[in-house]
């Protein structure tokens, strides 16, 4: 059954066993450099907190926070020799941030409903492949799966959100955003279209393909209100997931 407005499942939107704890939901916004990820959160955030939710969030990378996610950012801005150049070394460095904050996510799933991520593990997942022209079947991906919820024992998100914006109009607005704020340069991953076109695609196979648990595609018009009441239907109010194993919302 198809989902309701602007939201596309990819097979069927599932949900989640009933946990014995009380822990909240783990869901990963995932998109393009200026996609609109940093202000759909934002917003979503807003109707949740209204409707009485616990809400939590974290971004990543957690940059002035974790010297891996400076070393990173610092790196696409031409810092560290031939750091950047290396696909594996900067997704080694974005993974070691989220490493670190396994203790603070633990945190925030226990106190909250519903905990929003501002990138995730797909972040790595699709620029890495896409810097080496791989599809989401390809090496590099079972790598940061291998390396992220295996070795570093990351938690698996129960949803993940691609918002699927054209790469003109990620673009246009990651321009805007560096024109408004001077901090906000881009850097070298979003400078490069043919970069951001590969990377769209391997997102795009990722959510298809519902790669570590179920994925929702968004358009770039998604009214955060709608996603908003999507998301307060996977927790039953009590912390607690849905007890559903498949459906839509
Ligand atoms: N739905 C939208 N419509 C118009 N402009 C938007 C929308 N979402 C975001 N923007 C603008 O686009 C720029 C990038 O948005 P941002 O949320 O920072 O993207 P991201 O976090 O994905 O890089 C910002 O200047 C923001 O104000
Ligand atoms: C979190 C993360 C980001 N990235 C990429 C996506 C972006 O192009 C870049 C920086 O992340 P981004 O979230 O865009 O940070 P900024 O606030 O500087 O815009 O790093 C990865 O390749 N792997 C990851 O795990």
């Amino acid at each position: 059954m198809a989902s309701p407005g602007p939201l596309r499942a990819g097979r069927g939107i599932a949900f989640f066993p009933v946990g014995t704890t009380s822990v909240g939901t783990l869901v990963a916004l995932e998109g393009l450099d200026g996609a609109g990820k940093r202000t759909l959160v934002t917003a979503v955030r807003k109707r949740l907190d209204e409707a009485g939710l616990r809400v939590g969030t974290l971004d990543f990378p957690r940059y002035g926070r974790s010297v891996h996610a400076d070393l990173a950012s610092e790196a696409l801005k031409g810092a560290h020799g031939d750091l950047s150049g290396s696909v594996h070394a900067m997704a080694v460095m974005f993974a070691l941030d989220r490493s670190g904050a396994i203790a603070e996510m633990s945190e925030l799933l226990a106190g909250c409903d519903i905990v929003l991520l501002d990138r995730y593990v797909a972040s790595n997942a699709a620029y890495g492949a896409a810097r080496l022209h791989q599809g989401a079947d390809g090496e590099f991906v079972d790598w940061v799966r291998e390396l992220e919820y295996g070795r570093l024992g990351l938690p698996r998100p129960d949803l993940q959100l691609y918002l699927d914006v054209p790469v003109a109009l990620a673009e246009q607005r990651a321009r805007g955003r560096e024109s408004e704020d001077a901090s906000r340069a881009l850097d070298a991953y979003e400078r490069d279209r043919g970069l951001q076109e590969r990377t769209g695609e391997v997102y795009r196979q990722l959510a298809a393909a519902d790669w570590m648990s179920p994925w929702w595609v968004l358009s770039p018009d998604i009214d955060p209100l709608t996603l908003a009441e999507n998301l307060a239907l996977l927790n039953d109010g009590t912390g607690r997931r849905g007890e559903k194993e498949h459906g839509t919302p």
